[in-house]
This record gives C-alpha cells, structure tokens and sequence, in this order.
C-alpha cells in the first residue's frame, strides 16, 4: 500500500516529469486499496498529514483530491459466502462466539494427520519464514544448488578496500537491491520473484512459481537458466516466446527460463553492482507479502515476538484462501486481533464525507429487467 510519503514523491516525480506545476503534473490518479489491510512499511497511511521536512507545509493531497467509490463484491471468496461473510466480520474486529468457534474446527497441530504440511505458510515475522523454509528445503531429496551473488564495487578502490567493502555487504535483502547474497534453489520448492523483470509478461516482484529443473550451459557450478512454472500460466507468455529456441526435448513448454539479473544499489554511500537469481523461498512466507495473493490452500500462524498488536493481519492472513475449507490455523493469537482506530475514523469520513457521485448510471446497479442485449 502507498503511504504518506510515497505518495508525496509520486506527486514531485510526476510534477518534474511532465514540467508541470500542476498536482501529480495534471496526470489523473485512480487509487485502488483497503486501509483495513497492513500499514504501509516505512511510511504513514496515505491520509495522515506530513509533519517533517518542507512537505509538511503542503496540503494533504488524499484529503483535498480524493473521493470514494466502493466495490462491494466479494470475487476470491465468491464460492463460500459464509466464510466471506465472517471474513467481512473479521475484517472490523467483530467476530462473534460462532465465528470462533468456526475457526477453531479448522485448528491443526503438526502433528495431526490432517495437517497440510505441504501448502504454503503465512508467518507475522521474517525469522519464523526463514526457518520454516530453511528446514522444508533441508527436508527435500531433490537435487539442490546453492547459488551466491556476484557483487562488485562501483568506483575507484584498490582490491583489498573493493574486497573488504563487499564482504560488509548485509544479509537483509531489501538493503541489496531485494537479490540475496546467497539463495539456496532445490527441484520442486516454491519461489517467488524478487524483482521486476519484465512488468508487462507479468514477471514482477512477489510472483510466485515452482522451480522445476537447473540448467548449466558451462562448466560452472552456477546454473545458466532456472527452469520455472508460474502458478499463474498467463505469467512468462511473452518470454517463453522470445526463449522459445531454448526449449530442447526435456523442457516443458509451460516452464519459464529465469536468468540471473544484474542491479545496482548503494549502501553506507557506496555504489554496488550485483549479479544474482531473483528467487526467493516461499514456501513460507510474511503476511506482509502476502498481501494480494489468491491461495487454493494455506496454513497460518499467527504467533508474534512483537510486543504490540498488528491492526489488521489477522484479516489479511486469512483472508488470502478462497475457500474455509482450504485453510490451516496454526495459533490465531486471539487476542491480537486488533482494528486501527484512525483508519476506522477515515473510512467513516470517507464514506460520511468524500462519496463519488458516479456521472452514470453503472449497468450493475441497473435493475435486471432493464437490461437487454442487443445483437
Ligand atoms: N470479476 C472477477 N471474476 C472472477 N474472479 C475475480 C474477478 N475479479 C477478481 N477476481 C479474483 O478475485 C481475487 C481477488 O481479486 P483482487 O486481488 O483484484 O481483489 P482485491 O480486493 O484487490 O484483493 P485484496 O486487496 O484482498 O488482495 C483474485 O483471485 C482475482 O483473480
């Protein structure tokens, strides 16, 4: 989700782009989003007011522009309305006693036969995912490789100083450009891109695949092409095209070719170069990048280190699954179930406020009667 200050840079950029003075350089902006889904990392929510540096004397752009049209249709839970209904109740923290106790009959143990060890697993917090898919890849028999970045430094340094500043490099991947220093790939393990590649083909950051074979054009031990399978086969159309000359006779014309990708970043004022897969485990994964994925299946634990409560994860980690059926609890943490106070404030705003007044009338608020096609 955009917050605050991002929103306040899209307005600079867009500004110094165009040449225009105008707000967002006169572009039109439609924003598409639920303040009852997670905070945005690092930044405020989009109608809070600026207060530090020169944009806190700028007008709150969300509040003076922005009005509301609400989609009220539920899609990805459309085939069981009941658990969309308790999601819904959920969503505002008010679950009543049999919501709980619908929630309980879908509670696993490890140990229990139904337990789908198998589906992906959504945790609060980035060491819990780690350790979960660190030990589902140490449990895999299938052939596995460890592939390590390529880092050089940008600039003037003697070898040693060059050595030196890439061995300081962190292990957090958000500080390297989002490409690890060093990701363990294994046959059959579940990947999410780390980058966008190519936006258009839809290979963009979060989207997630299977790895299905390693491909080594040299004698090296790092593969040349990582064959993969998007969950989503309209992802990599375009590129399986432009590669189609790589597909030999053991290559499934579904897998997609990934290859590694070179970014700069800076860190500590120093400008690096890496060369690295944009792959990153997920079988286990956060609920914080979870968000807008659609799942057939998921365990959920909502256990946390943290000593305050996350307003709205439990809402965002279950509601992910289409289906109650399709989803695992593994501890609900009950009592962090929690709603932003403010965000609450800004949805009654919007909707006492700042409604939409749509120019027409749309075809589904059209009585049926009223609506013939036409051929
Ligand atoms: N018109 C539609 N018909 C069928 N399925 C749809 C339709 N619109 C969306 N979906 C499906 O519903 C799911 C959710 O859609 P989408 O991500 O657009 O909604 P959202 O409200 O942004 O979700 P969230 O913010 O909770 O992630 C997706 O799996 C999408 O494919």
């Amino acid at each position: 989700m955009v917050g605050n200050k991002m929103f306040s840079l899209l307005d600079a950029r867009l500004k110094k782009i165009k040449g225009s003075n105008q707000i967002f350089g006169g572009v039109s902006v439609i924003a598409i989003g639920d303040f009852f889904q997670l905070k945005p990392v690092f930044d405020g929510w989009i109608f809070q007011d600026l207060n530090k540096g020169i944009s806190a004397l700028s007008p709150n752009l969300w509040k003076e522009l922005f009005k509301v049209h609400e989609l009220t249709q539920i899609m990805r839970q459309k085939d069981d309305i009941e658990f969309a209904e308790l999601l819904n109740r959920l969503r505002l923290n008010n679950l009543n006693d049999n919501d709980f106790a619908i929630l309980d009959t879908r509670t696993v143990r490890i140990e229990d036969q139904s337990y789908n060890k198998n589906s992906t697993h959504f945790f609060v917090q980035n060491d819990l995912v780690d350790k979960f898919n660190n030990k589902f890849i140490t449990n895999l028999t299938s052939e596995k490789v460890s592939v390590k970045a390529v880092d050089t430094v940008v600039g003037d340094f003697s070898p040693p100083i060059k050595a030196k500043l890439i061995s300081s490099l962190p292990g957090k991947q958000s500080d390297t450009a989002n490409l690890a220093k060093e990701v363990e790939l294994a046959i059959g393990m579940k990947y999410d891109l780390t980058a966008n590649i190519e936006v258009t083909d839809g290979l963009t950051n979060g989207s997630s695949c299977q790895v299905k074979l390693f491909e080594y054009k040299t004698k090296s031990q790092r593969p040349s092409i990582v064959w993969v399978k998007f969950n989503d086969e309209k992802i990599g159309t375009n590129t399986r095209k432009k590669y189609n000359h790589l597909y030999s006779q053991n290559i499934d014309k579904r897998w997609t070719p990934i290859f590694d990708i070179k970014r700069s970043f800076s860190y500590r004022y120093k400008n690096f170069e890496r060369i690295q897969m944009p792959l990153r485990p997920a079988a286990g994964k956060t609920i914080h990048k979870s968000q807008g994925d659609t799942l057939k299946e998921v365990v959920v634990s909502l256990d946390s280190k943290c000593k305050g409560k996350i307003p709205h994860i439990h809402y965002v980690a279950l509601s992910r699954v289409t289906t109650l059926s399709g989803l695992q609890i593994l501890n609900l943490n009950r009592k962090n179930i929690a709603v932003s106070d403010c965000v609450k404030d800004e949805v009654e705003r919007l909707k006492s406020e700042a409604v939409l007044s749509l120019c027409f009338k749309p075809l589904y608020s059209l009585p049926s009667e009223n609506f013939k096609v036409v051929f």
